[in-house]
Formats: structure tokens, C-alpha cells, sequence
């Protein structure tokens, strides 16, 4: 890295710094009556409000500040979900719902609904058949002038004889049992119990003091501790990172396809997976071309762990579990989970324990160096973890208080690989291409393997050049054919109905606050492009090189715009991560 943090662009790519200029049209009502009072208070020199200060120059660094839902369904203008399948000579269903809010009439729903976004539809074209019937914005290959759906028979065989494609969906009957507390989680409790009291007393008088309960005895866990578990031959492959909001299903599909091995669902919380809520369940799902994927989970105690791990075992198909030891989230730290774990260890060691005898695939730990920059622990921690049933450590190079302000630490990553010897060890942080890959494995030379994050999210394609040990300069329209086929994606997994357009457009935009800051190889003076340098402002080699390039959110809803139609109206948007290491 430059020792200025900026990054060295071709003079003739350079351009001056755009005045930036806040674009209202997508900045909540509340946002813009305070950019209002701001010009004003510029204007007459006074403070636009006593209490709450509006920074306007913070303002314009960022992007849109809204973080409202991106879209909301209207009811009375939805067509209810039992009508939408409707084919031709098929009965026409009934809803059975008291109160249904949605329409019912066909005729006037197809009148009512906003033009098609396109002609095409993904999921008719790939499957034979559009889940979203009636309602799918890209219908009119679908939609008949009856108002009924068309259905491409043999294709739909073929597709449906290669599937499931996604798996790990929460059943209805588990759903309940979650909800009523009716769910059966007697091996879990007393699996924590019994790991707990092997921790204070020799096993025999474990015996006689704490005597089993309910219908799961001692034998039980006893076996459960001597199974053999799953394994997994974790060297030579390439990882990506658990990367909430953005390492979503779709997103891990392009990285399939760029070549990397095992991927992990974003961090999900346990009391949410323990009370059967969908939108963490969501969180566990899997596609086919994930071969080697698994979950990671976060809580704060050992009972919370393992009864999901129980649930895990039961009701999903994962290769491993990882636990978080890394969130630096102030709500998660605080609660003692995440990061926050770390300063616990005796109460680390029972989750670990008990997780880990509870699971029969391997359960792998990823961490920080530790809480404060000034002192690292994950070293004094790592053997220990060994001991405890843990399959693999990945060490995130940088402290809970450092977050993304410093450079990973690879040396203190080498002192952990070698401090957890013969556990396998992934070194993690700033891998931004097939050189920063090489040199981590050269500073560090006893780990097992690597963990790409935002250099996935910035490049997908880093995966093929470590792989290919090469650099790839990508051109502007094959980067451009990424994000449509995410968009392809998206549409498949969230739907290409009203909703599952709105959520495939935030999504999206998540990831293009990330996939900007990609600096095309061929205007770089010396590539390969380092993680924590700064670029001068640059046009690219093209306009959708350039347009691709800029970090307004304004342009990003642009780019969206093009794949996914017009944004609806109210729209606003704020990305959730600025993970970024450059130096101010
Ligand atoms: C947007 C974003 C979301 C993240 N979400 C998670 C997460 O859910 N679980 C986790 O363990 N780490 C998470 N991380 C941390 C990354 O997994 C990784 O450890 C970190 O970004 C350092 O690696 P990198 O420099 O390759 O990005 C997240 C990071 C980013 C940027």
C-alpha cells in the first residue's frame, strides 16, 4: 500500500472533483425538510435547529439518508396470491381468508397493474413456469389476454427434475412448533447442562449429582460426544466470507460461478431462528450449486447455540456451523455475543462444547484478534478452541475497536495459525486480488486457507484470478452482465412480482454500494488495486465504465433503473455498510 493511501490512476482518467449536489428525488420527507432548513440556516447564518444539528457537508457525503422500506405493498392493489396461478381451462380458486385485503378480480387487477417491466421473464424462461403467475412484472410472455397463465410443460419437467434448487426452507409444522414453544429441545438443555457440570466436577460425581431428566439419559449425550463427525478437507480452497445483507443467496451464486469452494450464509441470530421468525430463516437457505455451505450463527449463551444447532441438525441441510466471535455491533456486544463472546471465556467454552457435541457436521469459529486494538487474545484463545471440538478458526485480522480503520494484521494472523496448530487456521482481511492472496500466504505461511469478503463484493471475479493466478481486466459490459444476471437471480429467489422486484432492487443497490469502488485494471498506473487506497475521482475507458464508477446513490438507482425498471414512487435508499479502510 502507497504510504499516502491513494491510489495511483492514469493522468488521463483523472477528472476534477464533481460539486456534489444532493439528489431530493429519492430522500425521505423528513431528510429533505432538514436539507430545506439547512440552506436556509446557511442563507441567514443561523443554526437550523437547536437540538438536532443537519451537517450538511456530512450530507453530501454520504448517500440518501432514508432508511424506510424501500417499497410497500398496497393491498387493495395486489391481486390475493391464491388467484395468481390461474391457468387456462383450470378452476378458478377461491381465497378462503376472512378479511383478505388483496383483489380478487382478475379482469380488474390486470387493468389496474403497472405496465410490464419487460418482456422476458427469467423465471418462465429458465423453469417453464412463473411462481409469480399473474403478478409477475415481466408476465407478458406468460400472461395470456384471458388473464390466465401459460406453462411450458416439458421444460418444467426437465427443470423440476434437477431440483429442488434451493433447499433449507422452514417447514410449516416446525414454524408452529417454534412459535408455541412445543418444539422438542430436551438433547439440547441437557447437553449444555452436561457439558457444564463436566466443566466443574470429574465425570463420576457429574453422575450422582445432576441425574438425567425427561426421556434423554446420559447414554444419550455420551454418544453424542463419541460420534464421529462429518469432515471436511478444508485446504486448497477458497472461501467467502459470511457477509450480512449483501452475502445473500443470489450474490453467492455469481460466486459459485467465479470459482469459490465453500460459502456461508449471513450471520444469523438465534433467538430470531428459535422463535421461527421467516426473515432469519431466509437466512439459512441454500442453492444447489453451493456444495460445500454453511450457517453462521450468533447468540449469547450456550442454550441459545445449541438448540439451534439441534434445529440445524433436524430441520436443514448444512455442511458446517460457524460461530460468531466477530460482530462488533454495539447491540450485539453488548448483550455478550459476537465480538462481545470474547471477553467471556468460560461461558466461549461451554457454547463452543455443547454446539459442537450437539452437531454431527463440524463447527468452525470465526473471530477477531480481539476486543481493543492494543491487545490482541485470539492467540490465547485459539488453542483452546481446538480443545473444545472446534474443526476450523478463521481470524479476522483487525480488533472489535479497530473495525475497518487499519490494515489486517498478517503477522498477528501467523501468530494465531500457529498457536492453534494442527487446528486448521483461515487468515481473513483486505484480500483484494490473486497478489494480496499470495503475499498473505507467504507472511503467513501455516494457514490452512483464506476468506474473501468485500474483495468478493467489490470484484466477484477475484475468485477465477486467484484461481487463474492472473488479473483480469473486465470490461464494462461483461461487469455490466454480472449484475444482471444477479438481477436474474434475485427475481428467482425473491420474486418477480411488485415485492420481489422492490427486493431485488434493494439488494442490489446494497451491493453496488460496494461494487463502485472497483477501479477498472487498465486506467490503474501500477495494478494490481489495493483495498485501503483512495482513488482521485476518474471516468472509465466507456460511459458505463464511468457510470459504474460513481459513488452517488443516485447513479446506483440509475444503474438499477436499467434492469429493474423505474424505481417506485416514495423510493428511498441508504446503504447499510460503508466498510471501507481508506484513510480520511
Ligand atoms: C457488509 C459486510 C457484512 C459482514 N457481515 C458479516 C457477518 O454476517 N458475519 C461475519 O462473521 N462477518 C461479517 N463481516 C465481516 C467479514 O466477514 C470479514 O471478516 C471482513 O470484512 C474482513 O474481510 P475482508 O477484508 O476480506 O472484507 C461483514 C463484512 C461486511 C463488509
Amino acid at each position: 500500500m502507497s504510504s499516502s493511501g491513494i491510489c495511483n490512476i492514469k493522468a488521463e482518467y483523472i477528472i476534477p472533483d464533481p460539486k456534489r449536489d444532493v439528489n431530493l428525488d429519492h430522500v425521505s420527507d423528513k431528510d429533505k425538510i432538514n436539507f430545506e432548513n439547512a440552506s436556509i440556516a446557511d442563507e441567514t447564518n443561523e443554526p437550523p435547529f437547536k437540538k438536532q444539528k443537519f451537517d450538511k457537508s456530512k450530507k453530501l457525503k454520504g448517500q440518501n439518508k432514508s432508511r424506510g422500506p424501500t417499497y410497500r405493498v398496497d393491498k387493495g392493489d395486489e391481486l390475493c396470491s391464491n388467484l395468481i396461478n390461474v391457468v387456462l381451462d383450470g378452476e378458478i380458486p377461491t381465497c378462503e381468508r376472512k378479511n383478505c385485503q388483496f383483489l380478487h378480480d382478475i379482469k380488474k387487477y390486470l387493468e389496474l397493474k403497472a405496465k410490464d417491466l419487460g418482456d422476458n421473464c427469467y423465471n418462465y424462461q429458465v423453469s417453464g413456469k412463473c411462481a409469480r403467475g399473474l403478478s409477475c412484472r415481466f408476465g407478458s410472455e406468460h400472461i395470456t389476454t384471458e388473464g390466465t397463465n401459460k406453462i411450458d410443460q416439458e421444460k418444467l419437467l426437465a427443470f423440476e427434475a434437477n431440483g429442488p434448487y434451493t433447499i433449507n426452507t422452514l417447514k410449516h409444522d416446525v414454524q408452529i412448533a417454534l412459535r408455541k414453544r412445543t418444539y422438542d429441545f430436551k438433547l439440547a438443555e441437557k447437553c449444555v447442562k452436561y457439558v457444564d457440570s463436566i466443566k466443574k466436577n470429574n465425570h463420576e460425581s457429574e453422575k450422582s449429582s445432576n441425574p438425567p431428566t425427561g426421556s434423554v439419559t446420559d447414554e444419550d449425550i455420551i454418544k453424542l460426544l463419541q460420534r464421529e463427525k462429518k469432515k471436511i478437507h478444508w485446504s486448497d480452497k477458497l472461501f467467502l466470507s459470511p457477509l450480512t445483507t449483501v452475502g445473500n443467496l443470489p450474490f453467492r451464486r455469481i460466486c459459485k460461478e467465479f470459482g469459490v469452494d465453500i460459502t456461508c450464509g449471513e450471520m444469523a441470530m438465534c433467538s430470531s431462528l428459535l422463535q421461527g421468525l421467516p426473515q432469519e430463516w431466509a437466512l439459512l437457505k441454500r442453492h444447489k450449486s453451493e456444495d460445500i455451505f454453511g450457517v453462521q450463527l450468533c447468540a449469547n449463551n450456550p442454550f441459545l447455540l445449541t438448540k439451534c444447532g439441534q434445529l440445524l441438525q433436524n430441520e436443514t441441510d448444512v455442511d458446517f456451523v460457524d460461530l460468531n466471535l466477530g460482530c462488533p455491533i454495539e447491540l450485539v456486544y453488548n448483550s455478550g455475543a459476537g465480538c462481545g463472546l470474547l471477553r467471556r471465556p468460560r461461558v466461549l467454552e461451554t457454547c463452543v462444547k455443547s454446539l459442537s457435541s450437539i452437531l454431527d457436521v463440524p463447527l468452525t469459529v470465526k473471530m477477531r484478534t480481539g476486543v481493543y486494538s492494543s491487545e490482541n487474545i485470539a492467540h490465547t484463545l485459539a488453542p483452546k478452541m481446538k480443545d473444545c471440538g472446534v474443526s476450523l478458526l478463521t481470524i479476522h485480522g483487525r480488533s472489535r475497536e479497530q473495525r475497518y480503520t487499519k490494515s489486517a494484521n498478517w503477522n498477528y494472523i501467523e501468530t494465531v495459525a500457529q498457536a492453534a496448530a494442527p487446528m486448521p487456521v483461515l487468515g481473513n482481511g483486505d484480500i483484494l486480488s490473486y497478489e494480496d492472496y499470495k503475499k498473505s500466504k507467504e507472511t503467513a505461511p501455516h494457514l490452512t486457507g483464506v476468506m474473501i469478503g468485500r474483495g468478493a463484493l467489490i470484484k466477484p471475479w477475484i475468485f477465477t484470478e486467484i484461481k487463474e493466478q492472473k488479473i483480469w481486466d473486465i470490461s464494462s459490459s461483461e461487469r455490466f452482465e454480472i449484475i444482471k444476471k444477479y438481477s436474474n437471480y434475485g427475481l428467482e429467489h425473491w420474486g418477480s412480482d411488485n415485492k420481489g422486484v422492490e427486493n431485488t432492487r434493494r439488494f442490489l443497490l446494497e451491493w453496488l454500494s460496494f461494487l463502485y469502488r472497483y477501479i477498472p485494471v487498465g486506467i490503474l498506473e501500477s495494478p494490481p488495486q489495493k483495498i485501503n487506497e483512495r482513488p482521485p475521482h476518474f471516468k472509465g475507458r466507456d460511459e458505463l465504465e464511468t457510470l459504474m464508477a460513481s459513488p452517488s446513490a443516485s447513479d446506483w438507482i440509475k444503474i438499477s433503473e436499467m434492469l429493474l425498471g423505474p424505481v417506485p414512487e416514495n423510493f428511498n435508499f441508504l446503504p447499510k455498510h460503508k466498510a471501507n479502510s481508506y484513510k480520511n
